[in-house]
């Protein structure tokens, strides 16, 4: 890909245009609200000016209800060879393209599953999109050659590509970040109205949970609008579990010694559910993402061992780009995995080896 349009030159598009233009693409920025392209231009994210001819792959990151209207008039005035667009929701806005009765083979549906609770261009970041998955929803009518476009897109933004059907996607993000968005909200409610001295005790758990309460309202009421059912259906789990906790709580209050034990069977039930899903969340990157290199060290079980590699490491002037430990079972032994830059790998290999390391390939 050599040229590039951002249409929506906020959070994402900006994000988006930082990461392809420090990669070498000619990256065009167009916003409603000029003085947003203007902005993402000074952050070097691509020049403001309309390209003089069709581009390669035009970007369309505007709220969810804009998307089909932006993409139509793109696509009408011929401004790209492929169209994406990111919006947080899939099934809907693929619907309302397919009923203006545009060609859609030069268009995907795309979901990048990065984001913030902040939005504009000034919140952008070259790295938004490191090691997080990227969907993307191609139909029978894509073209290969703008999904090969697409995937080109999710590399240079260091992402990694998922393909789904646009419902089973908005399935999911009803229950992975929708919902939890709402939750969020909910309990960050709780605290309007609060008593000063109740808010002072705030800790690091309700800074942890509500951290996302502090969205942007307007594009939340959007994305929500556009995947209501689904939403609907998991929040629906979430208050059958309020209820049943809501009971137990009561139940511990009884003077029935039957009835306590049974409401410390409902809230022990519920907390662990809760580690049983939690630990199914992937890290951050899911799987180590392409762009690093495992260097894989075997040590002993005894303290101070992590810290000796990672000395080590700096002596030898590599950046360790990220660290898994896996424990032999039965053994007083494990092996950490060292992730860093292909480049450096082979240097750390050496290193290690050198200062007594076993290194496993
Ligand atoms: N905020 C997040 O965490 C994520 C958002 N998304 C999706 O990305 C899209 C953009 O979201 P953000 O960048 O967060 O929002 P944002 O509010 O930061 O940026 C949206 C931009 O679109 C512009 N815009 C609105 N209507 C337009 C139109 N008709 N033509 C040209 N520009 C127009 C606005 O002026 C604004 O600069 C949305 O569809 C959202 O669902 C996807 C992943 C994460
Ligand atoms: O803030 C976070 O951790 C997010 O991951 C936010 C987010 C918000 C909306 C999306 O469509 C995707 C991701």
């Amino acid at each position: 890909m050599r040229t590039a349009l951002v249409i929506g030159t906020g959070l994402i598009g900006t994000s988006a245009a930082l990461a392809l233009a420090g990669r070498g693409v000619t990256v065009h920025l167009r916003d409603h609200d000029t003085t947003r392209a203007r902005t993402a231009a000074a952050l070097g994210a691509g020049t403001d000016e309309a390209p003089e001819g069709p581009v390669d792959l035009a970007l369309i990151a505007v709220p969810p209800t804009h998307v089909a209207g932006t993409l139509a008039e793109a696509m009408r005035a011929g401004a790209a060879h492929g169209y994406l667009d990111v919006a947080s929701v899939k099934g809907g806005p693929q619907r309302e393209l397919a009923a203006l009765g545009l060609d859609l083979s030069s268009y995907i549906g795309t979901h990048p599953m990065a984001g913030k609770e902040r939005s504009g261009p000034l919140a952008a970041t070259a790295d938004l999109f490191e090691g997080r998955p990227w969907v993307l929803t191609p139909t029978s009518d894509t073209d290969t050659e703008v999904l090969n476009l697409a995937l080109e897109l999710v590399a240079l933004c260091r992402a990694v590509p998922v393909v789904m059907d646009a419902d089973a996607h908005d399935r999911a993000v009803a229950l992975v970040s929708h919902t939890p968005q709402l939750l969020s909200s909910m309990v960050a409610a709780r605290l309007e109205g609060a008593d000063d001295t109740a808010v002072r005790l705030c800790g690091q758990g309700i800074r942890d949970v509500t951290r996302i309460a502090a969205s942007e309202p307007a594009m939340w009421v959007e994305i929500l609008s556009a995947n209501a059912g689904p939403v609907a259906d998991v929040l629906a789990g979430v208050a059958a579990d309020l209820e049943a906790t809501v009971e137990s709580l009561r139940a511990l209050q009884s003077a029935d010694e039957a009835k306590r034990d049974g409401g410390t069977a409902g809230v022990a039930d519920v907390l662990r559910r809760g580690n049983a899903g939690r630990s199914r969340i992937p890290g951050k990157h899911g799987a180590a993402p392409a762009a690093y290199e495992v260097v894989a060290v075997l040590v002993s079980d005894q303290p101070g061992e992590l810290a000796r590699i990672f000395a080590d490491a700096g002596r030898a002037g590599v950046n360790v780009e990220d660290v898994r430990i896996e424990h032999a079972t039965g053994q007083q032994a494990g092996l950490v995995q060292v992730m860093v830059d292909p480049a450096a790998a082979p240097v750390l290999a050496a290193a290690l080896r050198e200062r007594g390391w076993s290194i496993r390939q």
